[in-house]
């Protein structure tokens, strides 16, 4: 069977889209064909899988695998991806309401390959917890910003070990047995943070993840290092902003916006066995 399908990247997180509004990939079948198709050694090659499926009362519902094949509820720049794909196939408008299993999104399609995404609100926040991984004691603060995170603040961004202690804090008992991904933040003049991401499902540092920056920058202001809108700069060089209304403990009205744009689109023969 071949298969159309769309490659977008968002901030260097890059993702095969595909339309499955009439289920021409079975449910069974997805995260096979996600480690498959996102092999970049032997097939299309890509952080992730998304699937625009159909939805009883919004425009469209976001599915999204990890390049390991893992299920995943949410993926912010996944998100800003499948608006775009959305308004490229004629799906949605430039304003459109989508379905996660995180929860409802509004998105608008900006000038200049950027959107912009009003999310659910952040759930499970907790501050200061001591995780020992590697010989090395952090201090951690998780929140569920649609998939779990991890966020650290550290002064040596450029030398930290991502991958080292990113998997191992993956790992940690602590977060156990969903894991988590892990952020490593630095804040920077005027509001700004450099953030590096260890990515649960691809299991290794990716160069950008859109609910980790988001939970960076809730975090950041949560705790006075930064004042919303918060300026975040993605490890690949990207600029995205975070805005939260109620800055306490009972954050809403939280906005993530940033780049996407359509790279490629192409067909793909994929074999039964899949
Ligand atoms: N890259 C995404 C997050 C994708 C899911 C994550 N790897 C998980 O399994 O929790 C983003 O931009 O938010």
């Amino acid at each position: 069977m071949n298969i159309n399908f769309s490659k977008l990247t968002a901030a260097g997180n890059d993702f095969i889209l595909i339309d499955n509004r009439e289920n021409i990939i079975a449910q069974e079948d997805c995260q096979a064909l996600a480690k498959k198709l996102c092999d970049r050694k032997y097939s299309i090659g890509a952080d992730g899988l998304i699937l625009l499926e159909k939805s009883a009362c919004k425009d469209f519902k976001m599915k999204y695998f990890n390049s390991d094949g893992s299920y995943a509820s949410m993926c912010g720049n996944g998100g800003r991806s499948i608006a775009k794909f959305a308004y490229d196939l004629c799906v949605a408008n430039l304003k459109m309401v989508f379905e996660t299993d995180a929860g409802v999104i509004n998105a608008e399609i900006l000038p200049e390959d950027r959107v912009r995404l009003d999310l659910y609100n952040p759930r499970d926040l907790k501050k200061d917890i001591k995780v020992e991984v590697n010989g090395k004691e952090f201090d951690v603060n998780f929140i569920n910003t649609g998939v779990p995170h991890v966020v650290i603040f550290v002064d040596d961004i450029e030398n930290i070990d991502v991958f080292g202690y990113g998997r191992a804090i993956r790992r940690h008992k602590t977060f156990a047995p969903a894991g988590t991904n892990v952020n490593f933040v630095k804040v920077i003049k005027d509001n700004t943070l450099l953030v590096r991401t260890y990515e649960r499902g691809v299991e290794d540092e990716t160069l950008a993840c859109g609910t980790g920056i988001t939970a960076s920058g809730i975090i950041s202001v949560l705790k006075g290092f930064a004042a919303s809108p918060v300026k975040v700069i993605a490890r690949g060089g990207d600029k995205l902003s975070v805005s939260l209304r109620n800055p306490n403990d009972k954050i809403s009205n939280v906005v993530l916006e940033g780049p996407a744009l359509i790279t490629f689109k192409g067909t793909v023969k994929i074999q039964s066995e899949v």
